[in-house]
């Protein structure tokens, strides 16, 4: 399917694709995950005595988290246990400089990509092969890795353009995040397969269910998604209230999709049974749906009823998928729901893929082990477009040979 690290020839100039766009404070980035999981591509490289050139991005111009990488590179150096320099250029002399003068083992940042005219123009493979950015780097490298797997979505010149001039091989993350997160699509499982579905966005809800409502047995829903699938069928939950801007545009925009589909596969889409909100002690409260007769207040997570019956489901499946949180779990008092269905995950030995930027830090924050996961994506948009079937740009150019 893909080239990978171990079928490079030995002692290749390498210029590898890194997705270390990370959250920014005070202009410095902060750790994350994708550091972690990126370092074992780059030590493999090093280690291997590869001359190794990295390229990556930080948000985009106009944005304030639009940094340069040098703050990435000791981050990066952290995990990776292993000396990586930076030079503030992507493709200028000093960058050409910079890459020539690398040893066998030696490890280089270059500056931000979208700091180049050429890298963000959404254009063809074909023409982005053609830009100065492209010209220029290729002929300094033996070969090109991508292990950006979450920016594989984006048809950017360095995640697009290189392996066209370039012999391509996947990193250990690209490899890793493309296998598991397909395998809803693609991986044949002898017994039930459970989405547990969640999150602020309908949207991503709706795309799920049609995309993949035939291999999934069940879906179990939660969080303002969810609570829009409630009103749906006929509960007074899912709309705003004072100084809330979360579902009726949302509803609007999905009531008639959302009422279909809980109409075609009502038998595969579970729903909350009861509902958490903040008392007027500030303390966490719930409330049976059924006994709900009017919306006034904000519910901030599901219920402990509904992890009730969410549980002995996911304990019967072969394989559990998650995409967006229950609850507002960043609220230690909302993350009942979030945590308990990740717990019941990580309780079996059922396939398991977590993935969406915010529910993954859910594991890390309530003291859950990535170990007990059979795998914890680190992608947002590339996630939930592989969920779908939607076939990402740069996944598919590492494909072509
Ligand atoms: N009932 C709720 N009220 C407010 N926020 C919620 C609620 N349920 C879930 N959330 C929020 O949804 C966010 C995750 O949403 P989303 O971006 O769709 O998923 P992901 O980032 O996992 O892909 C979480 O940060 C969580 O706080
Ligand atoms: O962080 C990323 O995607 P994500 O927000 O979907 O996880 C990627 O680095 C892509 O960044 P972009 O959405 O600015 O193109």
């Amino acid at each position: 399917m893909f080239k990978t690290l171990d079928d490079l020839d030995p002692e290749q100039r390498v210029l590898v694709r890194l997705d270390l766009n990370a959250p920014v404070e005070d202009g410095v980035a902060q750790d994350n995950r994708r550091f972690e999981r990126h370092a074992e591509t780059v030590r493999d490289l090093a280690d291997a005595g590869h001359r190794v050139a990295l390229m990556a991005h930080q948000g985009r111009p106009g944005d304030d988290d639009f940094i340069s990488l040098s703050s990435h590179a000791e981050v990066l150096a952290d995990h990776a246990g292993v000396e990586v320099g930076f030079v503030d250029s992507t493709y200028g002399e000093e960058a050409i400089d910079a890459i020539r003068a690398l040893d066998a083992g030696d490890v280089l940042l270059l500056e931000n990509t979208r700091m180049t005219d050429d890298e963000l123009p959404e254009k063809e493979p074909e023409a982005h092969a053609e830009s100065e950015f492209v010209r220029t780097l290729a002929p300094e490298f033996d070969a090109y890795v991508n292990d950006a797997y979450s920016a594989a979505h984006r048809a950017h010149a360095s995640l697009v353009g290189f392996p066209l001039v370039l012999p391509a091989f996947a990193g250990r993350v690209m490899v890793a995040e493309y296998e598991a997160n397909s395998a809803i699509a693609t991986k044949e499982f002898d017994g039930d397969v459970t989405m547990v579905v969640g999150g602020t966005k309908a949207t991503d809800v709706i795309s799920v269910m049609n995309a993949i409502g035939g291999r999934v047995d069940t879906f179990c829903l939660g969080g303002i998604a969810g609570e829009l699938f409630l009103r749906a069928d006929g509960y007074p939950v899912g709309e705003d209230i004072e100084g809330m801007d979360l579902f009726d545009d949302q509803w609007e925009k999905n009531h008639e999709t959302i009422e279909s589909l809980l109409e075609e596969r009502g038998d595969q889409i579970e729903l909350a049974v009861d509902l958490a909100y903040e008392d007027d002690n500030d303390e966490r409260a719930e409330s049976r749906i059924d006994v709900i007769t009017e919306k006034d207040r904000a519910f901030l997570d599901v219920g402990s009823e509904t992890v009730a019956k969410y549980d002995p489901i996911i304990r019967d499946s072969e394989a559990v998928f998650v995409k967006g949180a229950l609850g507002l779990f960043e609220d230690e008092r909302f993350a009942v729901g979030t945590v308990g269905v990740l717990e019941a995950i990580a309780d079996t030995d059922c396939f398991s893929v977590v993935g969406g930027g915010d529910t993954s830090r859910a594991i890390e924050m309530y003291g859950l082990s990535e170990e007990d996961f059979s795998h914890v994506s680190i992608a947002g948009g590339a996630y939930i477009r592989a969920l779908t079937g939607e076939p990402l740009v740069a996944v598919e150019l590492l494909k072509r040979e």
